[in-house]
């Protein structure tokens, strides 16, 4: 037998897909990437293609094995990782989408979630699932798709059609789609679609049922690290145990070894995601933040996150590159606030999808406030920098708010942390040292460290632990009246978006 070298990780993000290939010191040996389409079919309507997707993840993988030299015999497992609350909704008897994904950032579910909450309010359901109702989640973007889709709920009802997260579209296609494809997801991303007990890890029948979601439709719930199924026959992967799925964010925690109690992470990408590990109990916040699974290995019990989610953040600086032509490159954006010495009295506040965490205020839209004829464009990239660090700060603060521990330091990764003068402003806003990996892809990593684990490629959390390495630091300085006079008017700034969307304009 082909002794195995490699754990695949597959990375269904907003933006790309990404099949990564580990070694067992967990260092990336190739990587296959693939970008799709962002569809945007009205004002605050974000959507995907799931057909592309999934093409897209086996074109990447293909790329991986191809640069590497290799083929499934060298492979030990399959992990999976994904955007999270992403809603794909298929016939099991076609493998055909019966609507596009609507993508976590996505606000058309306004209306619904307004009626769910009633006189309740919004946080009618956060003792069950640990969520408040927001347009985020993906319970409501499922109804959504049951009421508006010609014939989905007749076809729900009759038991034809399946939900799943990106992950679990990747794995019931990967494991043989309409031929036998196994239709689970896991913990992690169950915890984000507001059907699932947050206690008891199963679906919530009586919550499904507020929801007008058939039962039938979901995926079984199963751990982060197991043996959900083999690849199909005829596939690149034929036999190959698929054995890790967690959603990105908590992916990103795994592979950063945030396994104390307390530890948190940051990763900066599309949004900004912080999350800090609460241990075996779940934790609920009084500061705007949300409950959700970290992981769970195996039998194992869960262990639980307190996350902060920003929705805007290197989308941002897409926007100021694609929609502004401000920059011609993600890159540039550093270089280009550099010109200036500060935000010239210019703030940023990118309420897109409305504001998430701490605020989920659905119906703030940006704004960019403290404009005079002094500024330059690169005032305006200085804003767009620090309104990443701003946002983060909020979270941090109501995590210390919530916890009561004592930070030391912050974990960070993904693809806006090559930005050196955000990564220094974002120190100096919570005053302690900001820590890169020398791994920057710990999303996929953690997915591959879930799946080796399960199949005994890695023993557990210690190897983690020990492939775990520093690579650039960022100590806090700066003026500290100034760090708060700053971050003051960052907050004011935020009141100015709050409220922005009147009721004859909201959406249904
Ligand atoms: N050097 C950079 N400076 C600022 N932003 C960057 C830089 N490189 C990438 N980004 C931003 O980071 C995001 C990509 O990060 P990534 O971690 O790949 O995101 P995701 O996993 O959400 O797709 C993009 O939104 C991009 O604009
Ligand atoms: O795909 P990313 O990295 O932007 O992450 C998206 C989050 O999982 C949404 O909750």
């Amino acid at each position: 037998m082909t002794e195995k070298k490699y754990v695949l990780a597959i990375d269904q993000g907003t933006t790309s897909s990404r099949a990564i290939l580990f070694d067992h010191s967990g260092d990336i040996v190739s990587l296959g990437q693939r970008e799709h389409r962002q569809i945007f079919p009205k004002a605050g309507w974000v959507e995907h293609d799931p057909v592309e997707i999934w093409q897209n993840v086996r074109a990447c993988v293909a790329d991986a094995l191809q640069k590497a030299e290799t083929n499934r015999h060298e492979i030990a497992a399959v992990g999976i990782t994904n955007q999270r609350e992403t809603v794909v909704v298929w016939d099991k008897n076609t493998g055909e989408p019966v609507y596009n994904a609507i993508v976590w950032q996505d606000t058309r579910t306004s209306k619904i979630i307004r009626d769910l909450a009633g006189d309740e309010g919004m946080s009618k359901y956060r003792d069950i699932c640990g969520l408040d109702l927001s347009v985020y989640y993906s319970g409501p973007e499922i109804t959504w798709i049951l009421d508006n889709v010609e014939g989905a709920r007749e076809k729900a009802e009759a038991g034809d059609l399946l939900f799943g997260n990106t992950d679990c579209w990747v794995l019931w296609n990967l494991t043989g789609g309409v031929n036998g494809g196994v239709h689970k997801t896991d913990v992690t991303n169950a915890s984000r679609t507001m059907l699932m007990d947050i206690r008891t890890l199963q679906w919530r029948e009586d919550v499904c049922a507020d929801f007008g979601i058939p039962m039938s439709m979901l995926p079984e719930i199963c751990s982060s690290s197991e043996i959900y199924g083999y690849g199909r026959k005829n596939g690149l992967l034929v036999d190959t145990p698929i054995a890790g799925i967690l959603g990105d964010q908590q992916a990103a925690t795994f592979g950063q070894a945030c396994f104390e109690k307390g530890m948190v992470k940051n990763t900066y990408g599309t949004g900004c995601f912080v999350i800090m590990n609460t241990g075996e109990e779940p934790v609920f916040s009084r500061n705007g933040l949300l409950t959700t699974v970290c992981y769970k290995i195996g039998d194992n019990k869960p262990v639980y996150a307190l996350e902060g989610s920003i929705a805007v953040a290197g989308s941002l600086v897409q926007w100021i590159r694609d929609n502004l032509g401000l920059i011609s490159d993600s890159k540039e954006i550093e270089t280009l606030a550099r010109t200036v010495d500060d935000n010239g009295g210019v703030y940023f506040v990118p309420a897109f999808s409305g504001l998430f965490a701490p605020y989920w205020k659905d119906d703030a839209r940006g704004a960019i406030v403290g404009l005079t004829r002094y500024n330059t464009k690169a005032h305006i990239a200085r804003a767009v920098e620090e309104s990443t660090a701003f946002q983060s700060r909020e979270v941090f603060d109501a995590m210390v708010a919530d916890s009561g521990v004592d930070l030391k330091e912050l974990r960070v990764d993904g693809g806006m942390t090559n930005d050196e003068l955000l990564m220094q402003f974002q120190a100096d806003q919570v005053g302690v040292p900001i820590v890169r990996p020398k791994v920057m892809e710990t999303t996929a990593l953690g997915a591959a460290y879930a799946a080796g684990i399960a199949v005994g490629f890695w023993d557990g959390e210690q190897d983690v632990i020990d492939n775990w390495s520093e690579g650039k630091r960022w100590e806090p300085a700066g003026d500290k009246d100034e760090v708060e006079r700053q971050y003051r008017l960052w907050k004011k700034a935020v009141t100015r978006t709050f409220d922005w969307v009147d009721d004859d304009v909201k959406q249904d």
